[in-house]
C-alpha cells in the first residue's frame, strides 16, 4: 500500500491508473477489493443510521442536550383525541378567531387563553410542560384553562409532525406563538434550550405555518431585553437593539430577524410584542417578585441587585392584565397573511410593539412593596449586580402600541402585587406549602 501511494505512482490524470498484472499484485488487488467492500458497507450503513435517526428525532423527539429541562415526548391522534381539539378550537362568537396558543400551560399563555376563550374565539392550547420551573404550576395552570373549556395538546413546537396535524384538524386563523425559553440569567446554565425553543422552535412554527393554506396571522411573544446596552431612555422601537446582554435577549432579537425573513420571502403577518418584566397572578417562580414572596415568607434573605457606585437596578413592570389586553388587541389588528402554497402574493403586516408599564420601580422598591403586603420584614442581601445577563433598567416607551393598538396599561406596581399576594397565599397557604 505504502509502495502504492509513492508519489510516483500517483496518476496524473485521475482514473486513467494502470495496475501491474502480476499474480502477487492480482491477490493483493483482491484482497484490498474486499476490503473496500467490506467497509464501503460499514461506511454506508453508518449513514444510514444517521439518517434514520436524525429524521426520526426531528419530528418527534427532541435532543438528549437539554439538560434540566425535561421534555416529554408527545403523544396524540385518535378520533376521541381529534373531537377534544376540534371542541376546544371551535369558535363561539360572531367573526371570531380560532386560535392556537402555544405555551398555553405558561404565565402568559394561560392568561391569554382565558381571555380568548371567554369572548367566544376558539382556543386550542400546545405546551410541553418542561421543568424548567415547577411543572405543578402549569398544571395547575392546565386545570384552570380545562374548567374554562380549553385543551392543551402535550407536545414540542419542534414537533412539524404535530404542527401538521393539527393545522390539517383546525384552519386557525391566529397562531399567539408564546412558547419559549424565557429567563435571563438561566440562559448561562442552559444555552441550548434558548436556541431550541426560541430560535429552531419558531423556525419550525414559521415553517408549517408558511405551507398551510390558509397562512394563519402569528403574534409572538419578544422581550424588552433586546434593547439589551441601549441607555437611551424611555426605550422605543426604533431604538438600536443590536446589543443584547445575554443569549436569552440575543434570540429574541433573532427571532424578530425571523420574523421580518418570512414576512418579506412568505407574506406571513407577524407581530413582535416586547414584553416588559410581566408580573401577576399564576406567574412565573424563576422571577424575582415571585420567589422574593417565597423567601420572605420563609425567613429567608434575598439577593437585591444594585449597580456599580450603589446605582438604582429598576424594571418597568407591567401587570398581566395590561398585557393581556395588547395581546388581544395585536390579535385583533392583525391583517391577513398574504401567501399560499409557500408564495407571497403582496406585502404583508410585520410589526413589533413595546408592551410596558412606562414607570420604571427599583428593585429595593418591589421589595418593599411586597414587605407591607405580607407584613412580614424582609432580609436583604444588597449586592453587585451580577454579570451575567441582566441590565440596569428598563423602562418602555408605549406611544406607538397606544395609537395603533389602543393599549393603555392601568395597573401600579403596588395595585398589581397586592392581587399577585392575595393569589399567592391563596396558592401556596400562608407559609404552608410553598412555591419550590
Ligand atoms: O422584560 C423582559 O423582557 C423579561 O422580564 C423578565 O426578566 P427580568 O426583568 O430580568 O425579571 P426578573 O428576573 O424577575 O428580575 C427583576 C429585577 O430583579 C432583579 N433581581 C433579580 C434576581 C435577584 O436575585 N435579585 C434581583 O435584584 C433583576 O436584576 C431585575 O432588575 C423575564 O424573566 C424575562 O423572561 C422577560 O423576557
Amino acid at each position: 500500500m505504502s509502495q502504492m501511494m509513492h508519489i510516483d505512482n500517483i496518476p496524473s490524470t485521475p482514473g486513467k491508473f494502470k495496475m501491474e498484472k502480476s499474480p502477487y499484485h492480482r491477490q493483493r488487488l483482491y484482497s484490498s477489493l474486499a476490503k473496500l467492500t467490506f467497509w464501503s458497507f460499514v461506511f454506508i450503513g453508518l449513514i444510514f443510521m444517521f439518517f434514520f435517526r436524525s429524521s426520526s428525532s426531528s419530528s418527534s423527539q427532541v435532543p438528549s442536550d437539554l439538560s434540566r429541562r425535561s421534555l416529554r415526548t408527545s403523544s396524540y391522534g385518535g378520533p376521541v383525541w381529534e373531537k377534544r381539539v376540534k371542541a376546544s378550537a371551535k369558535i363561539r362568537s360572531r367573526n371570531g378567531f380560532s386560535v392556537l396558543v402555544t405555551g398555553a400551560a405558561g404565565f402568559v399563555g394561560t392568561h391569554v387563553s382565558v381571555a380568548l376563550k371567554r369572548r367566544g374565539d376558539g382556543v386550542l392550547g400546545l405546551d410541553n410542560f418542561n421543568d424548567y420551573y415547577d411543572p405543578s404550576l402549569k398544571r395547575a395552570r392546565q386545570a384552570l384553562l380545562e374548567r374554562t373549556g380549553v385543551y392543551i395538546v402535550e407536545g414540542d413546537i419542534n414537533d412539524v409532525a404535530l404542527l401538521k396535524k393539527l393545522f390539517d384538524i383546525v384552519g386557525f386563523t391566529h397562531v399567539m406563538h408564546l412558547a419559549a425559553q424565557a429567563g435571563v440569567r438561566y440562559a448561562m446554565e442552559n444555552p441550548s434550550s434558548y436556541v431550541h425553543s426560541n430560535i429552531a422552535g419558531l423556525v419550525t412554527m414559521l415553517e408549517v405555518c408558511k405551507s398551510v393554506n390558509p397562512q394563519p396571522a402569528i403574534v409572538w411573544a419578544s422581550s424588552s431585553s433586546v434593547y439589551g446596552l441601549n441607555t437611551k431612555v424611555p426605550f422605543s422601537e426604533r431604538d438600536r437593539t443590536d446589543q443584547p446582554a445575554s443569549l436569552y435577549a440575543a434570540t429574541k432579537k433573532a427571532g424578530e430577524e425571523i420574523a421580518h425573513t418570512y414576512n418579506h420571502i412568505y407574506g406571513l403577518s407577524l407581530t413582535g410584542l416586547r414584553f416588559f418584566t410581566v408580573y401577576g397572578p399564576w406567574g412565573r417562580p424563576d422571577m424575582a417578585y415571585f420567589f422574593f414572596t417565597r423567601d420572605i415568607l420563609k425567613g429567608k434573605s434575598i439577593p437585591i441587585f444594585e449597580a456599580p457606585n450603589h446605582g438604582t437596578v429598576a424594571r418597568d413592570f407591567t401587570y398581566i392584565d395590561d398585557i393581556v389586553k395588547g395581546c388581544l388587541a395585536a390579535l385583533d389588528t392583525a391583517e391577513k397573511s398574504t401567501g399560499s402554497g409557500g408564495k407571497k402574493s403582496g406585502p404583508a403586516q410585520l410589526r413589533v410593539y413595546n408592551l410596558g408599564n412606562t414607570s420604571p420601580v427599583p428593585v429595593s422598591d418591589l421589595v418593599s412593596i411586597l414587605e407591607r403586603l405580607l407584613k412580614v420584614k424582609a432580609k436583604r442581601l444588597v449586592m453587585k449586580l451580577p454579570r451575567n445577563g441582566d441590565v440596569q433598567f428598563t423602562h418602555a416607551n408605549i406611544s406607538l402600541a397606544q395609537r395603533e393598538l389602543g393599549y393603555k396599561p392601568t395597573t401600579d406596581l403596588q395595585t398589581g402585587l397586592k392581587k399577585f399576594v392575595r393569589w399567592y397565599l391563596s396558592y401556596y397557604g400562608n407559609g404552608k406549602k410553598s412555591a419550590q
